[in-house]
Order: structure tokens, then sequence, then C-alpha cells
């Protein structure tokens, strides 16, 4: 199902057209809100909102947390675009359609991309409630050969075979280090590694221990898919986790996961996300097609 499905051009340009026809919104930067991280979208001022059932095109949102929204808004002079959900390929969504909307942000003009999740910490060093931001990932799916770029590839998006090497922006990793510093949250943010797994079940304790030893800080079942799409095609990326429950690695340990644990932690670190995020879109330089952050 992953790597068959194709998605032309034209359909892509298709939904961009039909957004930009119901919107005057013009979007720089797009934001893709994880798991109980939608509120980055209600800070957005000037709203036009689509429920993405009405949008041509677009996958819809199956999970709980993920209200299946795009919010189109100004944030701190620039103009922002924001998915209120994301899509999962455990939903059974192709990977094409999972990455469907970045392709779309990439022919209304966005140049970068936020991406947002909630995972479980690995590393000893981080908490629920710490932000990770994340300096670089490991794809286990792609790396399988279940990559949304699979298939005939779109030279108008990318090349054929794209380098991941600086897929998360170094200016903008060190920018949002620094926001976190002038904001007085070191204790909770730290940079560190993510891996995306298939899911929907979270992890094993022999699955918790071989990732550990792999060298992932955190684990979660989304976004690598979406930045690897974003990087094709050209976007700037940068990317966030916010550690929502700690990954069981201990047979002794009773602890267990479970989404609305997830979710809560999402809200109660809303503001700190919030925040963050923000600043770092304030400080994003935008000039003819080439962000430099300050
Ligand atoms: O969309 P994200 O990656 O934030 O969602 C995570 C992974 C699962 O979808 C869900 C598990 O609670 O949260
Ligand atoms: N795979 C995975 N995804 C998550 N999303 C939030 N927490 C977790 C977790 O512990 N494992």
């Amino acid at each position: 199902m992953h790597c068959t499905e194709q998605i032309s051009h034209d359909e892509y340009q298709k939904t961009a057209d039909w957004l930009m026809s119901q919107t005057k919104h013009r979007p720089q930067v797009a934001i893709i809100c994880g798991s109980g991280l939608g509120m980055l979208a209600d800070t957005l001022k000037c709203q036009d909102s689509f429920a993405y059932s009405d949008i041509p095109g677009f996958p819809q949102s199956t999970v709980q947390g993920h209200a299946g929204r795009l919010v189109f808004g100004e944030l701190k002079g620039k103009t922002c675009v924001c998915m209120q959900g994301r899509f999962h390929m455990y939903e059974g969504h192709s990977l094409c359609k999972t990455t469907f909307p970045v392709r779309v942000f990439k022919l209304m003009g966005v140049e970068t991309l936020i991406v947002t999740n909630a995972a479980g910490s690995l590393a000893d060093g981080l908490r629920p409630g710490d932000i990770m931001i994340i300096k670089d990932h490991v794809n286990f799916p792609g790396l399988v050969g279940l990559n949304p770029l699979c298939g005939p590839n779109d030279d108008k998006f990318g090349p054929r075979f794209p380098a991941m090497s600086g897929c998360y922006d170094k200016a903008l990793c060190c920018l949002a280090m620094e926001i976190a510093k002038q904001q007085g949250v070191t204790s909770f943010v730290q940079e560190g590694v993510y891996a995306m797994v298939g899911g929907p079940n979270f992890e094993s304790i022999a699955e918790a221990r071989l990732l550990h030893r792999l060298g992932v800080d955190a684990v979660g079942m989304s976004t690598a898919p979406e930045v690897v799409v974003a990087t094709h095609c050209g976007l700037r990326v940068f990317g966030l986790s916010l550690i929502t429950n700690k990954v069981v690695k201990s047979y002794d340990d009773p602890d267990s996961v479970n989404h609305d644990g997830v979710l809560e932690v999402g809200r109660l670190r809303s503001h700190s996300v919030q925040q963050l995020v923000t600043e770092l879109i304030s400080r994003i330089e935008i000039n003819n097609n080439t962000n430099n952050a300050v």
C-alpha cells in the first residue's frame, strides 16, 4: 500500500489552488501540531479555518487529540498555516497521504516547516514534561522501504536521492536553545534524537531496550516522513518533541503508558511549548524565499 499509491503534481496543485482561493493568507511558515499540541493554532490572529473534510484531496484525522482543522493566520508579523491534527501511518493512510499537506504548503509558498510531536523518552535525562529539540531522526519505517518518496520521483519537488544529513536546520536549533535560555526554561529543554516507529502499539520492553542501545533519545509514531518530504522539496525544518512519558525499560517497572496520559502532558506543557514556538517564529527572517534566523 505504502509504495504503490502515487499522487500527481496536479493533485497537490489543485488543493493548493483551492486553499488559496478560500483565504487571502499566503503562509511563510507551516506548523504541524502533535498529539495534544493543537493549541499552537490558538494564538494565530485573523484566522481562516477549514475542516479537513472540506478541503479537496485532504485525508481525515482519526486520532483523539487531533482536531482535523487547518488554520491560517498571523503570528508576530509572519503568516502561518497550522495543522491541528496530523496523519499517521498506523491510521491506514499511505505515506504519500500522511505527507500530502507538506507538498501543498510548498506550493503555497511556505518556506519553513515546524513539526511537533508527543514522544516517549528513552534517554535517562529526559523526563515527562521536557521539550526535546530534534537534532536528527531515525526513520525506522524508511529504513525498510516505507518511505513517502518511494515510487517515481517528482523532479518538480526535488531530487531522486535527497540528502538527509542536514534535515533539521542547525541555525533554528541554536536559535531555539538561545530562546529557551532567555525564557529561563533550560532546565526542561534539551536536544536529542527522535525515532519514528510504525505504532499504533507502544513499545515492548525488549523494543525499548533496543532503541535505547541504538542511541535513540525519544520515540514516537510520526514526523520523520513529513521531514523527509519537506527536506526533499527544500523546506527549512525545525522539530520538537514534547516528552509525555518515560518508555518502560525494566520488567520490574509497573508503569504503563496510555494515550490519555500523553494528551494530559500536552495540556500541562502547552503554555511553554507555545511560548517557545511563538518566539522562534517571530525571529525567523523571511527573505525572498530564503529564511535566515538571526
Ligand atoms: O502525532 P504525534 O506523533 O504527536 O502522536 C503521538 C504518537 C501517537 O499518535 C500518539 C500516542 O499517544 O501520540
Ligand atoms: N512509540 C511511541 N510513541 C509515543 N508517543 C507518545 N509517547 C510515546 C511512546 O512512548 N512511544
